[in-house]
């Protein structure tokens, strides 16, 4: 029986390998993590990621080939394949700080594999990583060897969360890079094997391993630019009377354009877009590519300034304060279906409202009170870490009330900021919430999921990204 083991229980490494699980009933795979918390959860009815369809996959499996431990070293000891699917998140300190890729985690766990290892194995890499990676990762691998041969392989993950199931199910492509050597080609055929079981073989793409790493790379840039390119659309269609939707539709019905990923926001979040575009300037800047590293630069640029013009318009709108004022904000994930809240847009556009003195009421049907808090209230360093590594405890911000439900966030206050595109947000009573809240009563759509006539007819003063904008706000123009 394959022995499969995957180093790192998170996002990527838990829902992966459960579909490998799920899918290969004679492979033998077992998670392993060193945040002992995390594991207890996997092991219980509480998963500790929500995703949906995720719960149904580990129950089918969990305990007949597919197991989460705390063993790190015995389990990868004994595994034939070892995927590493550690956090690599941005340098915080040191060279290439804010942009180059924190590989302390990876390298811990590369040694580790070195040191245990009795015998030969395939060593994965499905975390995120800087180019030539592999590279490095094998000069410790075999520098500690003692005799016995490791295959790096580089096999990036390209599923989204809050459709990880359906994405691992169903992938667009599977993506294999290894050496161009005989051991390499082997190595290559033995991960296309599990795959095979259930992704059809021409979805399973080989390539050398740098073009495997910086695919990975390519694909989150080009996914995000096309978002702050849409969103720097919303800003010329506020000043034009465009409407961003009507732009988005009529472009992407181009079919060498597309329609995805063309949803005009208050900014991308989540784990990957900007911490992996950071890591590609910073290999461009190493390559003295600065032309081609200020280009990528720019995708993150108009993502904070799409967060800035945001706050700037609900501040602008409410007679250019905000002090004292209840906001209610609904959502605080980076998008639907996930509790993740990690570069949430949320995040800036909270602390910029707290900037200006705003009392926020924040309810999000996935994200805990503490985690909220904790987002409110730590250093962007801090938060980075994984979660063993965060101080204890967090101090409470004392502006910020974290609720159960929409209404009771609404109720009293000024305004409303619509940050997350949750579907619960659609159907909610706005009659009712209009008469609890004060008056002029406003909503702030940051993700264009509202009825927008239907909220003016009830008499809310409605913002929405690129729409033509209300008299009232037309009156008030935000300065970005
Ligand atoms: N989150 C996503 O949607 C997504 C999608 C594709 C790729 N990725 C990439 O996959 C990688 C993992 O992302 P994630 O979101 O799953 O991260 P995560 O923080 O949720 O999980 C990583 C886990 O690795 C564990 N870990 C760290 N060092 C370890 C060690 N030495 N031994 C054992 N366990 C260790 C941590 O405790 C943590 O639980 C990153 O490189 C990320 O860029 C993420
Ligand atoms: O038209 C759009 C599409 C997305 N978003 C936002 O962009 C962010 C990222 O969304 P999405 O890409 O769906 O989620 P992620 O889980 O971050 O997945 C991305 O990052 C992963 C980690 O690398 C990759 O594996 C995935 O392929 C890639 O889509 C979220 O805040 C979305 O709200 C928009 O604002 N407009």
């Amino acid at each position: 029986m394959v022995k499969i083991c995957c180093i790192g229980a998170g996002y990527v490494g838990g829902p992966t390998m459960a579909v490998i699980a799920l899918k290969c009933p004679k492979i033998e795979v077992v998670v392993v993590d060193i945040f002992e918390p995390r594991i207890i959860a996997w092991n219980s009815d509480q998963l500790p990621i929500y995703e949906p369809g995720l719960d149904d996959v580990v129950k089918q499996c969990r305990g007949k080939n597919l197991f989460f431990s705390k063993d790190v070293e015995k389990h990868v000891a004994e595994a034939d394949i070892v995927f590493v699917s550690v956090n690599t998140p941005t340098k915080t300190q040191g060279l290439g700080a804010g942009k180059a890729a924190d590989l302390t985690y990876w390298e811990s766990a590369a040694r580790m594999i070195a040191d245990v290892s009795k015998s030969d194995k395939i060593v994965v890499e499905k975390s995120t990583v800087p180019v030539k990676t592999a590279e490095a990762i094998e000069k410790i691998l075999t520098h500690n060897s003692k005799g016995i041969n490791f295959q790096i392989l580089s096999n990036p993950e390209f599923l989204a969360e809050g459709t990880a199931i359906q994405d691992l199910f169903k992938p667009d492509r599977v993506l294999i890079g290894g050496r161009e050597t005989p051991e390499g080609q082997k190595a290559i055929q033995a991960l296309k094997d599990v795959y095979a079981h259930w992704v059809p073989a021409e979805r399973i793409i080989c390539t050398n391993l740098w073009s495997a790493e910086l695919s990975k790379l390519a694909a989150n840039a080009f996914l995000a630019q096309r978002i702050s390119s849409v969103n720097a659309m919303s800003a010329l269609c506020e000043a034009t009377g465009a409407d961003v939707s009507q732009v988005s539709h009529a472009i992407g019905k181009d079919t060498r354009i597309g329609p995805k990923f063309l949803n005009a926001s208050v900014g991308f979040g989540g784990s990957c877009f900007q911490k992996d575009i950071l890591n590609l300037v910073y290999i461009c800047e190493c390559n003295g590519l600065t032309e081609v590293a200020n280009y990528w630069k720019q995708v993150v640029q108009v993502n904070e300034y799409q967060k800035t013009r945001f706050v700037n318009r609900v501040v602008s709108s409410m007679f250019n304060t905000v002090s004292g004022k209840k906001i209610a904000i609904l959502g605080f994930a980076f998008k639907k279906d996930t509790g993740d809240t990690r570069e949430t847009p949320a995040i800036g556009v909270c602390r910029g409202l707290l900037g200006d003195k705003a009392i926020l009421s924040i309810y999000d049907p996935q994200v805990p009170q503490e985690q909220i808090q904790r987002d409110l209230s730590m250093h962007k360093s801090e938060l980075d870490k994984p979660p063993h590594l965060r101080p204890v405890s967090a101090i409470a911000i004392e502006q910020v009330t974290c609720v159960r439900d929409a209404y009771e966030a609404t109720k009293g206050a000024h305004g409303i900021c619509v940050l997350t595109e949750w579907d619960e947000f659609k159907t909610l009573d706005y009659q009712k919430i209009y008469n609890d809240m004060q008056k002029p009563a406003f909503v702030f759509d940051g993700r264009n999921v509202m009825d927008v006539d239907k909220l003016r007819q009830i008499g809310f003063i409605v913002y929405s990204i690129g729409k033509p904008l209300d008299a009232w706000l037309k009156d008030m123009p935000a300065v970005a």
